[in-house]
């Protein structure tokens, strides 16, 4: 009571200082900030970067600014800054060195927090609820069990060449096909026939609703996260995305029982169910104490559409750009598979280590055009940190911008042509011993490339996409020609916005090589037919 009567005789100038005084404080907090991190171009008060930063293809301007600043540079969105990082070296320094302060993810109030509740991997702040949810993941990604994917996925990609003999007008369609099949035969046990299936369009329908809610400036509780305790009657904005929510989480409940019935009824029948993600979890519930509620237990498999199946088609989408725009390529795989395989088989996994053209293909694919841009979801760190002399405070959003990463011509000359030999074990080996700035330096991930992210939030998924990858396209470069159409011109730069990026749509023409090739897939076809009968299909 004294307090308030004392404020109350307070003149009003004593008032006006005030209201001054926290602006000018924040500001000069905010400058003392900005000028010990990394350079980039000047932020202007409160709002930062916003008018500078483009509306489109952001990769881009990063790449850019990159070249301007540094590989090391910041960006203010608002009060928050941002480190993008355009060099592998430095990235695996911070991302990857450095990983104790560098995994976590920056807060997404309205889509973790509020739609989620916190139950989604993908942007779960780093600490013993994501690491219980990554533990579980591993299991279902381990050599062993990626050994078992290999039949479902070869059948999967023998059904693609199959589909894209009878409907070649269809190829992109018929590729996300083949990659949701392959993610939910992983995740459930279940194959899917259409991308009509009921599943699939509820899949699509949450991951749009959950992309809307990240598009900056829309909801005011990103900047003052408080809001997020208004009761839901009072705002209506947060009980609309409680509902959303509600409804992801029961769909994602439902396959879970799906799979629980599935093996109860393969354990009366005294049979077995297809390996999968959730099959192990779930018995791996009845053997131990998983810390985890039905609802976040659901998450773990569900994640696996989200994460893995865009991404893999939309890499393939951009090796059928490569392919129809570097003639050259398609021959030398045309070569390799003719020598190493013939006319009278389509390859297998077990070919895979005397293909290494068709491996060195599938990696320059990830590099050339890397699908998750800004290098997926951003890490944010949780402890303040120097580099090169800069400060880093706790709490900054980290991009690993894998545009300019990987097109960083220190590591890769001419990088926007495709060249699939840069991938090969003798380029790999050569490039290691001779470390010559400006003319190929060696990259410092095993891979060669960053297009799965760093340290400890790297895809989990990643050899699982490499296999997938590896055996569609090994199998699609064996029958057919992917070949320019005539009159089409190609740009290599006309790709989608967003999060994850695939080409903008074109035209090619896909023809099977020779009678010999059609047979050889029909046969295929049939023999994959017996192996994807246990995975029975998801209905439209
Ligand atoms: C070509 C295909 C793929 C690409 C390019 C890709 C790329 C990425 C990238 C860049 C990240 C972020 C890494 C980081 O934060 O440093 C990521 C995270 C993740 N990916 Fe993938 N991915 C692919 C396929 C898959 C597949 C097939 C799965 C699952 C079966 C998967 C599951 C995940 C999950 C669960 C995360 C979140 C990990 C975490 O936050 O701890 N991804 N992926």
């Amino acid at each position: 009571m004294a307090i308030t009567s004392a404020f109350a005789s307070w003149p009003p100038y004593a008032w006006l200082s005030l209201i001054l005084v926290i602006p000018v404080v924040t500001l000069l907090h905010d400058i003392w900030v900005w000028m010990r991190m990394p350079p980039g171009p000047t932020p202007l008060p409160f709002v930062g970067n916003k008018f500078q930063l483009p509306q489109k293809s952001p990769w881009i301007q990063f790449q850019d600014w990159s070249k301007k600043y540094g590989p090391i540079f910041t960006i203010w969105i608002g009060r928050k800054p941002t480190i993008v990082l355009s060099d592998p070296v430095i990235a695996q320094e911070l991302l990857e060195k450095r990983s104790t302060k560098y995994s976590s993810r920056p807060r997404m109030v309205a889509m973790g927090e509020i739609l989620w509740d916190g139950a989604s991997i993908l942007v779960q702040p780093y600490g013993k609820q994501w690491s219980t949810r990554r533990k579980l993941l591993h299991q279902a990604m381990t050599p062993k069990a990626l050994k078992m994917y290999k039949p479902a996925q070869t059948a999967e990609a023998s059904r693609l060449c199959q589909h894209l003999l009878d409907r070649p007008a269809d190829w992109e369609k018929l590729l996300e096909r083949y990659t949701s099949s392959i993610v939910f035969s992983v995740a459930y046990g279940h194959r899917i026939d259409s991308l009509n299936a009921e599943v699939i369009r509820d899949r699509f329908k949450f991951m749009t609703y959950a992309a809307s809610l990240n598009v900056p400036g829309r909801y005011m509780v990103e900047s003052w996260p408080f809001l997020k305790y208004i009761p839901d009657v009072l705002a209506p904005w947060k009980a609309d995305i409680k509902a959303h929510g509600r409804e992801e989480a029961t769909a994602n409940m439902a396959l879970v029982d799906v799979v629980r019935s599935d093996l109860a009824r393969a354990r009366t029948r005294g049979d077995d169910i297809p390996d999968s993600l959730c099959k192990l979890l779930l018995e791996l519930r009845e053997k131990e104490h998983i810390p985890l509620s039905d609802r976040d237990f659901s998450y773990i498999p569900a994640s696996l559409f989200g994460a893995g199946s865009d991404t893999t088609a939309s890499t393939l989408c951009s090796a059928f750009l490569a392919l129809v725009t570097h003639p050259d390529t398609l021959a030398a795989a045309h070569a390799e598979l003719d020598s190493v395989i013939g006319p009278s088989r389509s390859p297998t996994f077990d070919d895979e280590p005397h293909l290494p053209y068709i491996r060195a293909l599938a990696k320059e694919v990830l590099r050339w055009r890397p699908v998750a841009v800004l290098g997926g979801t951003p890490h944010a760190s949780t402890e303040d940190d120097h580099y090169e002399g800069y400060y880093i405070p706790s709490g900054t959003t980290i991009l690993g911008n894998s545009w300019a990463i990987n097109l960083n011509e220190e590591y890769y000359p001419n990088p926007h042509h495709f060249d699939p030999t840069r991938f090969l074990d003798s380029a790999m080996a050569e490039r290691a011993k001779n470390l010559t700035p400006l003319s190929g330096r060696a990259h410092p991930a095993k891979a060669g490339h960053s297009s799965f992210g760093w340290g400890r939030r790297i895809c989990p998924g990643a050899d699982l996409a490499a296999n997938s990858l590896f055996i569609a396209l090994a199998k699609i470069l064996w029958a057919f020609d992917v070949a320019p159409r005539k009159g089409v011109v190609y740009d290599t730069f006309k790709y989608t916005e967003g999060f994850n990026i695939r080409p903008q749509k074109f035209e090619c023409d896909i023809t099977i090589r020779s009678e010999a090739h059609r047979e050889v897939l029909l046969r295929d076809s049939k023999e994959a037919e017996g192996v994807l009968e246990k995975f029975t299909p998801f209905g439209e």
